[in-house]
């Protein structure tokens, strides 16, 4: 992953290049909606924090932005492109990159090969290629297996790539989960949830993983319950309740928003 070059732009709002575009957005599975003409738009590079209390349509719109889920009404453009024109596979051309709420890690590979698995090579040249493996293939998955080793260390997996997931922390699974989706060098990377389940540790290094990934010019989207780690990562952040945004803005913003404390009950954000 290459770093940012000392030319680039400090980070600003104000004609910053927008990444998303949600305009409208509407889901219902055969009953009520569950999200109801939802609009808002991403800058590119910054985190943006997908919040609101439980069942607020937070993870339909992850799945929506990633290609899962078409939306009943409204659309999404990434880039520029309407996700509706294009067929799942090829949202990894567009640099999107998610995980899961639920870990989907295999248990009977390795790290490194569980790294491995986020990148999104095909059997170019088919079967004799596979078999005969010539210098290209070799050169190309060597690469690979390289840049996996640089993201396990990255994350800040400080154990042998070949190492069973079996032996991991809960919180060093979830570390592994984000190495393998950065494998293909995302532009933009959706994470549900990803400090759930950590320790207050496990969650301060989570965030600072993330402003990292921010620094590298990589958009982030974030849906998160724990407000400390929202408040202190992102640079917008979009609120939700019964499928509505109901505010956005920076978090210092949101959290003062009187339709934002009242859909959390009075809780302190
Ligand atoms: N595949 C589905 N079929 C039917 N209903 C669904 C489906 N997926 C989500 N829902 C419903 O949509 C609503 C919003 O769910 P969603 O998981 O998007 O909320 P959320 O904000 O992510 O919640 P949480 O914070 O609890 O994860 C819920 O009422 C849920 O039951």
């Amino acid at each position: 992953m290459s770093s940012p070059g000392p030319n680039l732009p400090a980070k600003t709002t104000a004609g910053a290049a927008e990444i998303v575009r949600v305009e409208a957005v509407s889901k219902d599975f055969g009953g009520p909606k569950v999200l109801e003409e939802v609009t808002f738009s991403l800058t590119r590079g910054h985190v943006h924090s997908l919040i609101g209390p439980n069942g607020a349509g937070k993870t339909t719109l992850l799945n929506i932005v990633s290609c899962l889920y078409r939306p009943s009404s409204g659309r999404v453009l990434i880039d520029g492109r309407d996700l509706a024109t294009l067929a799942p596979h090829e949202l990894a051309v567009l640099g999107v990159a998610r995980t899961f709420q639920n870990l989907k890690i295999c248990r009977n590979m390795t790290m490194l090969e569980n790294v491995l698995l986020g990148a999104h090579v095909g059997l170019q040249g088919g079967l004799w290629v596979g078999i005969f493996r010539p210098a290209s293939v070799v050169r190309r998955d060597s690469e690979l297996g390289e840049r996996a080793r640089r993201l396990i260390a990255m994350v800040g997996l400080d154990v042998t790539p070949e190492t069973m997931p079996d032996a991991l922390s809960y919180g060093a699974l979830k570390r592994l989960e984000l190495a393998r989706a950065l494998m293909n060098e995302p532009a933009l990377l959706l994470l549900d949830e990803p400090a759930a389940g950590l320790n207050p540790s496990e969650k301060l290094e989570m965030g600072r993983l993330i402003g990292r990934l921010a620094e590298q010019r990589i958009t982030v989207v974030l849906i998160e319950h724990d407000m400390k780690l929202v408040m202190g990562v992102s640079d917008h952040v979009v609120v939700l309740n019964y499928g509505r945004r109901i505010a956005e803005g920076t978090p210092h913003a949101v959290a003062r928003d009187p339709d934002v404390i009242a859909a959390y009950l009075g809780t302190r954000l």
